[in-house]
């Protein structure tokens, strides 16, 4: 599996937590930064990178950090092909998976704590998508979006 990982400069720390998982559970992944220690970055410019990344399939999943996560979740899920689940629980992590196969990760870093925020990752990539009814749903949204 690849991964990509992108923030703002609201997201450095929680980044930084979640590419040291990555390298503990043997994941290869793309760092797009920000290398923004010193200041304040647009996160648009890190979720569309990001998620055309996902989309081109040059990645398989995508993790995306920034103050809330909210604003990288909605930019990320602009970009054709990407369901990128907003997500500060484990039983989410674990839904968004199994129900919506989605393929981007965003969370807030002031919201979360960095030792949930690695088990929220964790869980979102060891999960895998159910199938079944969900790709029924699933496949409601790429008509939509094709459209
Ligand atoms: O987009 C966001 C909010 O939905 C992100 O949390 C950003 O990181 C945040 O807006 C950045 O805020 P700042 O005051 O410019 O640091």
């Amino acid at each position: 599996m690849k991964v990509v990982v992108a923030s703002d400069h609201g997201g450095i720390n929680i980044r930084r937590e979640i590419t040291e998982l990555l390298d503990e559970m043997g994941i290869q992944y793309t760092d797009l930064g920000c290398n923004c220690e010193a200041g304040s970055v647009d996160y648009p410019d890190f979720a569309f990178p990001a998620a055309e990344m996902v989309a081109r399939g040059e990645a398989d999943k995508g993790i995306l950090i920034c103050g809330t996560g909210i604003g990288m979740s909605i930019a990320a899920n602009k970009v054709k092909g990407i369901r990128c689940a907003l997500v500060h629980d484990t039983f989410s992590a674990k839904a968004t998976r199994e129900h919506n196969d989605s393929n981007m990760l965003a969370m807030g870093e002031r919201v979360i704590g960095p030792g949930l925020a690695r088990e929220v990752a964790r869980v979102w990539l060891t999960t895998e998508f159910a199938g079944g009814r969900h790709e029924t749903r699933i496949g409601k949204i790429k008509t939509y979006e094709a459209e």
